[in-house]
């Protein structure tokens, strides 16, 4: 794509706290042009027929885990590229997706976490993961989110589960006497997901050894925290051809 060419960008979920973030963000950038809104909560038909109209180079993605498949989908019939920051895919939908996205030639990002500490914090977590193979990750969010646990703490666990020898954590006799007590089973350790008012997005990393602790944090407070990351993915996507899940791919 020509440098000097601004990106067309339209956006779903505009409404929401991320899409109106993201909006912003996208109107305050002079290499991008926000060429409005887009819901795709209608026929393909008439789905396709707004697409047409809005003409989007990039469809960022902010909606929520029952569209956010469809509207892969749907990029990659009509050549547009998406960012996704929406969470609740399953690994195998990503596997897939990133097939067709390959056969295909056409980039994409799916970024479970847009904000650079919360990729360091993944990255720092799976070095430890390696050196000190106890750990436990809890995850921090308001309570107007859908999905548990959260995409960062998903693919915190993928990274971990990479680097670190398998191992089945805590007493073999344990039994939780509360069902979920201990949280949800990822490839013998633990994710604890927890939902209250006042918090935005948060998570910490918990490891431990003989006679010490270690705690790997990360906390978003406002959700600006994640515009720097959306930016840097709708620059970089209009030359990719794959779909890139995770930012940490960009960042290198
Ligand atoms: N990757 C990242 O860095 C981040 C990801 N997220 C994820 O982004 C998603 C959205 O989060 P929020 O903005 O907090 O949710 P929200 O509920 O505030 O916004 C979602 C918006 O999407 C709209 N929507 C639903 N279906 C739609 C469709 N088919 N077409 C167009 N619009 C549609 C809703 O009306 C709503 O306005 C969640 O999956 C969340 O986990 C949130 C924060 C950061
Ligand atoms: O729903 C949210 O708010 C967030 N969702 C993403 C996730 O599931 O990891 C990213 C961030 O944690 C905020």
């Amino acid at each position: 794509m020509a440098e000097d060419k601004q990106i067309r960008v339209t956006i779903a979920g505009a409404n929401g706290r991320m899409g109106q973030e993201a909006v912003k963000m996208v109107q305050g950038d002079p290499g991008l042009l926000y060429v409005g809104p887009i819901d795709t909560r209608g026929t393909d038909e008439e789905v396709k027929a707004r697409f047409a109209q809005l003409q989007p180079d990039v469809l960022v993605d902010f909606t929520t885990p029952q569209h956010v498949y469809r509207h892969l989908q749907l990029a990659l019939q009509l050549g547009i590229r998406p960012v996704v920051g929406t969470t609740g895919l399953t690994a195998e939908q990503i596997a897939e997706l990133t097939e067709q996205y390959k056969t295909a030639g056409l980039g994409g990002v799916i970024a479970p976490n847009f904000a650079i500490g919360a990729i360091l914090c993944m990255k720092f977590a799976a070095m430890a993961a390696k050196y000190m193979p106890h750990v436990e990750i809890i995850e921090l969010h308001h309570d107007r989110k859908l999905d548990a646990p959260s995409g960062t703490a998903i693919k915190t666990a993928e990274m971990i589960a990479a680097s670190r020898n398998t191992l089945r954590q805590g007493h073999p006799d344990e039994e939780e006497s509360i069902a979920g007590a201990r949280g949800a089973d990822y490839d013998g350790f633990r994710i604890h997901s927890v939902r209250l008012p006042g918090l935005v997005a948060h998570q910490e990393v918990l490891f431990g050894a003989t006679g010490q602790t270690l705690s790997i944090r990360h906390d978003s407070i406002s959700r600006e925290s994640f515009m720097p990351g959306v930016n840097m993915a709708i620059k970089a996507v209009v030359n990719l051809e794959q779909l890139v899940y995770g930012l940490e791919h960009l960042l290198d």
